[in-house]
């Protein structure tokens, strides 16, 4: 089985360094073309796998095609690549908002698995939810998740609107948490720490918290509890963040990203 990832940016290079580590695919199964000279210089040197600037080389001859670009880059991709493909290979687009119909009609082809990866992937902790056209068969889809999980874990959803929502949880959830850090980071700041100990304080925090959270089956409600004594410092806190609507305001924010993910598909 041959692999082409396209697109040597966070997520096509994570991706290929997830597969390169894993004992799926050989140095020369595992293939990646990106338009950018200096990655393609850069990769060439260091990297796990072969590297292409053209698609004429390494897309014939790849079975699964990992599209990795962003999604306003599929027109000019989309139409470069429409004279390698053939009907037997199988896509699998890492891209917000595409849908299987587009891919398909624009690619011309039939099997294509649409998925939303998130970019804790990097260090083998992402979370990955999958969903596929109706020609792809049992088999492909094993192969694929193996594939996926080599970033971590995944889980399958039945359609389409299960990977748009998982956008706004997973794909763009990092980035909720980075803020949720940068902002616990800045008030550390303001109270007077360096910034060493204000990092070590923010990051051991949330490491700390989800280590309790994964080894039990307490929710974060019943954990805010277990924080919380009756009229304490955390209970001045929550009030505050409920005062000011915070959950509500951090829900809204999944549903901008779950909207935005909807309508990515729908810009053509
Ligand atoms: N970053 C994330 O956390 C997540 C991203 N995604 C999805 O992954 C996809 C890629 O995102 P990300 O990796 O962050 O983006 P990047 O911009 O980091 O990577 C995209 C890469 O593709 C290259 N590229 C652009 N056009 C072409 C082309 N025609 N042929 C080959 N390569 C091309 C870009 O080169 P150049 O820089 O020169 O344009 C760049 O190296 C997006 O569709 C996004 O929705 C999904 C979940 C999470
Ligand atoms: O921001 C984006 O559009 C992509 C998809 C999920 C994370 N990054």
């Amino acid at each position: 089985m041959r692999v082409l990832v396209i697109g040597a940016g966070n997520m096509g290079l994570t991706y290929s360094e997830g597969m390169a580590k894993s004992p799926l695919l050989g140095k020369h199964n595992l293939n990646i073309y990106d338009t950018d000279p200096k990655k393609i210089t850069t990769l060439s040197k260091e990297a796990h796998f072969d590297v292409y600037d053209n698609l004429e080389d390494c897309l014939p001859k790849a079975d699964i095609v990992f599209l990795a670009v962003k999604p306003y880059h599929i027109e000019d991709l989309f139409k470069s690549m429409t004279k390698y493909i053939n009907k037997q290979q199988l896509f699998v687009s890492l891209m917000a908002g595409v849908t299987i119909d587009t891919i398909k009609e624009q690619l011309g082809i039939k099997k294509v698995v649409r998925a939303m990866p998130n970019l804790p992937a990097k260090v083998g902790k992402g979370v990955t939810s999958y969903t596929e056209s109706s020609d792809v068969s049992k088999v492909e889809l094993i192969m694929v998740r193996n594939l996926l999980d080599t970033t971590g874990t995944s889980i399958h959803v039945d359609t389409e609107k299960f990977i748009d929502a998982s956008t706004g949880i997973s794909g763009s959830g990092p980035a909720y948490v980075f803020y949720f850090m940068q902002s616990m980071l800045e008030a550390a700041l303001k109270m007077g720490f360096s910034d060493y100990d204000s990092k070590i304080l923010v990051s051991n925090t949330f490491e700390g918290a989800i280590e309790l959270f994964n080894q039990s089956d307490i929710s974060p409600e019943a954990w805010i509890d277990r924080v919380s004594s009756k009229g304490g410092t955390t209970q001045a806190a929550i009030d505050s963040m409920e005062d000011n609507n915070v959950k509500q305001l951090i829900q809204d924010a999944a549903y901008a990203a779950f909207n935005r993910a909807i309508e990515l598909g729908q810009e053509k």
